[in-house]
């Protein structure tokens, strides 16, 4: 696992979208990985910048979102799909059919996640998945207790998870119970993973990836034994690394 520290979320984004930005150059047929939350933004800013600047084209480029809550439309202001619209993809040229992202209104969503792992396997791996971490170590939207052999699936949001994503929400009820997420095995067909976290609220987590055990109950535990995992992580968010190891 290689660790990159930053001295703030600036510099982490800056980090971040380099990488991005020089997998493109090496490779304009790349397939991206993307993730959602507020900690990517910083980083999806960053790649817009460079397109407007003329230094990449995502003519033949592919993405793969981890996940869609279940139950929200396309055009939901808060489904990933109208967040990747709006964060990235309208901002880019992409060509939005090569975007790819789990249907969360899917009438049968046992097919549905079965139909999205094999376009995982037809248009991917991903050459570069960014991810970022809940605070009790899920990624995606894989909870602790995910078996760490699983595909795609609907998962059921804890309380923990919906509570921290309620401030996206005008009221609690609004958040979605459940959500379509690519399973940890499915997230490990990645050539390479770039794990983003910022500020104090992740640094107990970071702590726990960096000295803890590999450990279903803690989903991001899974990434120590991949290939190529590269952690990129502010000052806030490495506070507790060091210091309780
Ligand atoms: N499904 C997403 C995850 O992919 C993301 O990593 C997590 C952390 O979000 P944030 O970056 O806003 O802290 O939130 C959601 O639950």
């Amino acid at each position: 696992m290689e660790i990159i520290v930053t001295n703030n979320y600036e510099e982490l984004s800056r980090k971040a979208g380099e990488i991005i930005d020089s997998q493109l150059k090496k490779d304009s047929a790349s397939v991206l990985g993307l993730a959602t939350g507020s900690t990517p933004l910083g980083t999806y800013k960053e790649l817009v910048m460079s397109y407007e600047k003329g230094e990449t084209d995502y003519s033949f480029v592919s993405t793969l979102n981890l996940d869609e809550y279940v139950g929200l439309s396309p055009d939901h202001h808060q489904s990933y799909r109208r967040f990747m619209n709006e964060h990235l993809f309208d901002q880019i040229n992409i060509q939005k059919g090569n975007t790819y992202i789990p249907d969360g209104k899917a009438d049968n969503l046992a097919e549905e996640c079965e139909r999205y792992e094999q376009v995982i396997d037809e248009i991917g791996p991903p050459d570069l998945q960014l991810l970022g971490i809940g605070e009790n170590g899920h990624i995606g939207f894989n909870e602790p207790g995910t078996s760490f052999e699983s595909g795609t699936h609907v998962v059921e949001l804890t309380p923990s998870t919906r509570q921290a994503n309620a401030r996206f929400f005008d009221t609690m009820e609004e958040v979605p119970t459940h959500a379509v997420t690519m399973g940890v095995q499915s997230i490990h067909k990645s050539k390479k993973i770039i794990l983003l976290a910022s500020g104090k609220r992740k640094a107990e987590a970071i702590r726990q990836l960096i000295y803890g055990e590999r450990d279903e109950q803690f989903p991001a535990s899974s990434l120590k034994e991949h290939r190529d995992l590269t952690l990129i992580v502010d000052r806030e968010a490495y506070a507790l690394v060091n210091e309780k190891g």
